[in-house]
């Protein structure tokens, strides 16, 4: 089965977990984008609920399924964040970012009562930071900000380059927060939820991909079939 179809199960059994009149928080991704899809049809069959999309490539394409939207504004809590990751431990931390929308998928998750992280199974994995984790920066300061990431990094028994994203121009990759994103090529985090604490701390960083105690669930499509994983 192609990697597009393990992604669609994953969404479509996340999609289970919907109930009719929940608050969602809707995630960014190409996993995600599978979630919006099939939410959609069932919101056009009569399904009701309202979402708060992560970024606003999600805000475009649950517009175009009929996907009622609000924002953290309106609502208190949502019921659940449905969303993808790069990477997911057996704790189910999470590194996120890959595609960017880190600051407000870590908002969402944060405002919701559960989250369901979804994905193929090749992101499970022993030890994060095989994937280079995504740190969201302000651009002012920049160098200052890098350097005490590199003292967060060695605190931890962490090291690795540092790379600015770029976008496919060249130029600096900028959210849609207007910030910049720096990936930390750690290859094995150590200490995770420690290195989580210390990155908050630094003033210039506006957020990074560790997601430590957010997922409550993740569901796994492999060629084996899905699992479905809870938080112990
Ligand atoms: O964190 C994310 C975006 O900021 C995505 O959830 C993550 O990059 C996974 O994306 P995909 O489902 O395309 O593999």
């Amino acid at each position: 089965m192609n990697i597009e179809a393990l992604k669609r199960q994953a969404a479509a059994r996340a999609l289970e977990e919907v109930r009719d009149g929940m608050k969602l928080g809707l995630g960014t991704g190409s996993t995600a984008k599978h979630f919006v899809d099939l939410l959609g049809e069932k919101v056009r069959a009569g399904l009701n609920v309202v979402g708060v999309p992560t970024s606003e490539a999600t805000r475009i394409q649950a517009e175009q399924c009929g996907v009622p939207l609000t924002t953290l504004d309106e609502v208190d809590r949502l019921d659940l964040t449905v969303d993808g990751a790069d990477e997911i431990d057996s704790a189910l931390n999470l590194i996120k970012g890959g595609g960017g929308a880190l600051l407000r998928e870590k908002i969402v998750a944060a405002a919701s009562d559960r989250m369901i992280v979804i994905a193929d199974d090749s992101k499970w994995v022993d030890v994060l930071g095989r994937f280079p984790l995504p740190v969201e920066l302000v651009p002012f300061g920049l160098a200052a900000t890098r350097r005490a990431m590199a003292g967060a990094f060695a605190e931890t028994g962490n090291s690795g380059q540092m790379v600015l994203r770029k976008d496919k121009d060249g130029h600096a990759f900028v959210t849609d927060g207007g910030h910049w994103i720096v990936d930390a090529q750690l290859g094995r985090i150590s200490d995770a939820p420690r290195l989580a604490g210390l990155l908050t701390s630094i003033p210039g960083v506006a957020e990074h991909g560790l997601f430590i105690g957010l997922a409550s669930l993740a569901v796994l499509a492999g060629s084996q079939g899905i699992r479905v994983i809870e938080r112990r």
